[in-house]
């Protein structure tokens, strides 16, 4: 599987270089890349083993690195001439980065780095590729001068040689072992043993080692911790990606397959007509598109700060880094769940591999755990949220994504009811905005009996995450709400079309209210009435929805190589394609299988000759 998964990843990176040069010749835009990646997943369904040198080595070199370092190792790269990884992550150590145990012991005599993995826990364990397909990695380490720890560095280190791809003298390297999906990405582990690179391997564009020893701190020191924003950045819109691509099929299943009549003695129905179906389907829809159009926006404010970071302006890094959290977690968490919701929405045919629902739900779900464990990233957005209430109560202006936390702050109490779009969006805020309040109460009065910081986070980590989880709704919906209703370009929709984004703004404010309803009612007064209102409005929706569904998913434009889905084709010739797949499978080349003479049969002649021996 590994070497097809490299063959294809190289098919497909010649066509990502294709789509990079038509689209941006000579730029570093993404948005190839992820056409590309699109076509990667159709191309290889067990996970592209270059992802992350394209994702990540590629951009620690052009980002981390001088612009002599890019010239000597980032424009091979680049070119696909050596193929890297990041190995940050250790057998010991996902989470916490300053508990990594590799280390980079400078030799002032030499001039050089002495790279180890002290122990077995020490080990690099998960990078992607790192098994069998990359010659260099981005090394991340502890690093030491005279003994002294300075903090993480970035260390490029060649570890196949580039002609015979032998691992170098130095280097235990490998693969980790079966997944339960992505299992042409060879993740691998990397051990160290004195392996010395030349000082200048070491990443230096904002912290340096002179010559002499002495070191140079980074200005900023999460701005080494960059690269991972970038992939957060990335994995909402993969995720929101995986989560269309299974909305796609299970809406064409809905509208092919039929299933128990609605009303007695009529036909059975398209199983979409059910309501229940409906509300199973529909959602995930609009959850995909709500989380394309965050992570589009999420990706400009990616690009603006990454080129102010190149100017040394890191004043936009604290923000981008709130906002990419809380958009990694709440799409790798919503597309992994809305994807098994429409798995089984498709009943037993769903659970069949040619559906492809599974490998797509085992593409997505991995994300809620790399480039950050996602319970991790919303303590981080808590402990963000924790800091900018302070500002709050300082009366201090907050980061524009934050802003409608200080509005909400001046509100004694919710205005009056109306179950309009920007009363329901307003809820959620107000509700987000009171979660705040309780959790800096609790922290607060945690630092203030003498607990640290990080035992405080820990032990309001609870209301912490709610918060931050709230604020991810917020900012998720507030965005869905501006591009609806005040976008610049919404004159130029026709009538039809504003009104099938209006029915969607509609259905994914009452669904986040239903799901989040207990937040709410614990800081809003809303009658029994005015709830039973917005049931009958949602289900009224769906009804509105209901004849746009299929015309929606065809505008996600994927074509039936890439949902790979004998439910999905566009051609809707499902029991066929199912029949087919059937067919294809290797036990149907022979009537009898081989395990019959061998096992079965034996088996049920010896219980036949007991139960003959019984009677006797
Ligand atoms: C072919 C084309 C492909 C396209 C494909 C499309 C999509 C991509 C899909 C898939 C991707 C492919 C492969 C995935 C490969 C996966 C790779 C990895 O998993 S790499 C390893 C990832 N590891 C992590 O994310 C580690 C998580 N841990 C952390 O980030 C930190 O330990 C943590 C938890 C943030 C804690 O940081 P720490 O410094 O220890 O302590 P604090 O929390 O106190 O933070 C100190 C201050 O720093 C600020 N901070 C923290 N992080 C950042 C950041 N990233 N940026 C900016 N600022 C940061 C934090 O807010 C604190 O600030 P204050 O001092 O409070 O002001
Ligand atoms: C498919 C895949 C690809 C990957 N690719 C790469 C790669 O290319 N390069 C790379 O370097 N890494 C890679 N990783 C590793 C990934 O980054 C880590 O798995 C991730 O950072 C989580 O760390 P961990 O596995 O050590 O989990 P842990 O941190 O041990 O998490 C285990 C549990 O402990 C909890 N926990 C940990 N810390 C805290 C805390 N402070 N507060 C509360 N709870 C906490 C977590 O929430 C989680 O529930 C990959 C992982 C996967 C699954």
């Amino acid at each position: 599987m590994a070497s097809m998964s490299v063959k294809h990843a190289i098919a497909a990176a010649k066509k990502l270089r294709s789509l990079q040069e038509r689209f941006n010749p000579g730029g570093s835009d993404i948005y190839p890349a992820l056409m590309g990646d699109e076509a990667i997943t159709a191309l290889i369904p067990s996970g592209n083993p270059l992802s992350v040198h394209i994702l990540m080595f590629t951009r620690a070199l052009r980002e981390q690195g001088t612009d002599e370092q890019y010239e000597k190792f980032g424009r091979r790269a680049d070119n696909n001439e050596i193929i890297g990884t990041f190995a940050q992550t250790e057998l010991g150590h996902g989470t916490y980065l300053r508990g990594l145990e590799a280390r980079a012991d400078y030799d002032r005599g030499t001039e050089e780095f002495v790279l180890n993995t002290p122990k077995l826990s020490s080990y690099k364990w998960w990078p992607g590729g790192l098994g069998q397909t990359c010659n260099y990695c981005i090394f991340v380490a502890q690093l030491y001068i005279d003994n002294e720890a300075k903090g993480m560095a970035m260390f490029v280190v060649q570890i196949r040689d580039e002609e015979t791809h032998m691992p170098l003298p130095g280097v235990h390297v490998g693969e980790i072992g079966k997944k339960m999906g992505l299992n042409g990405v060879n993740n691998g582990f990397l051990g160290l043993k004195d392996y010395r690179v030349p000082r200048l391997n070491m990443l230096m564009r904002h912290q340096q080692v002179l010559p002499d020893g002495r070191f140079v701190k980074s200005p900023v020191s999460q701005v080494s911790y960059f690269p991972m924003v970038f992939v957060r950045c990335m994995v909402a819109r993969q995720n929101s990606n995986y989560l269309a691509q299974a909305a796609t099929i299970a809406t064409r299943y809905s509208v092919i397959r039929r299933q128990s009549p609605i009303e007695e003695g009529q036909p059975e129905p398209k199983i979409l007509e059910h309501l229940t179906q409906q509300m199973k389907v529909i959602p995930e829809i609009v959850t995909a598109v709500v989380y394309r159009l965050a992570a589009a926006n999420l990706q400009n404010m990616y690009n603006e700060t990454a080129e102010a970071v190149y100017r040394k302006d890191f004043s936009r890094l604290p923000e981008l880094h709130a906002l990419a959290c809380i958009l990694k977690v709440a799409t790798s968490y919503d597309s992994t769940y809305g994807i098994e919701r429409l798995r089984q929405a498709c009943g037993g045919h769903g659970y069949l591999t040619a559906g492809n629902l599974g490998n797509i739900f085992a593409m997505a779900a991995p994300a809620c755990t790399y480039e950050g464990e996602n319970s991790v990233l919303y303590l981080q957005v808590g402990k963000i949220l924790m800091k900018n209430w302070s500002q709050v109560l300082a009366g201090r202006e907050l980061m524009p994504s934050m802003a409608y936390i200080s509005e909400c702050s001046k509100m004694t109490s919710f205005p009056q009811w109306t179950g309009s779009w920007e009363c329901l969006l307003k809820a959620i805020q107000y509700a987000c905005v009171g979660s705040i309040r309780l959790a800096f109460q609790s922290y607060n009065a945690r630092v203030q009996s003498a607990q640290s910081q990080t035992a405080a986070v820990n032990y309001s980590g609870l209301e912490l995450t709610k918060a931050a989880e709230l604020h991810g709704r917020s900012y998720v919906a507030g965005n869905f709400y501006q591009q609806i209703v005040n976008s610049p370009n919404k004159h130029q929709r026709s009538p039809q079309f504003q009104k099938v984004l209006e029915n969607m703004l509609e259905l994914h404010l009452i669904q986040i209210f239903f799901r989040h309803l207990g937040d709410i009612l614990r800081f809003i007064r809303i009658t029994e009435d005015e709830i039973s209102a917005l049931q009958r409005r949602l289900e009224e929706v769906l009804k509105e929805l209901r004849p746009d569904a299929v015309a929606i998913t065809d505008a996600f434009d994927f074509n039936d190589k890439i949902l790979s889905s004998a439910l999905g084709c566009y051609d809707g010739n499902v029991y066929e394609r199912l029949f087919e797949a059937a067919l294809k499978h290797p036990l149907n080349r022979k009537s009898v299988p081989d395990f019959f003479e061998a096992h079965l049969k034996p088996f049920m002649k010896e219980n036949a000759d007991n139960a003959k021996k019984s009677k006797l």
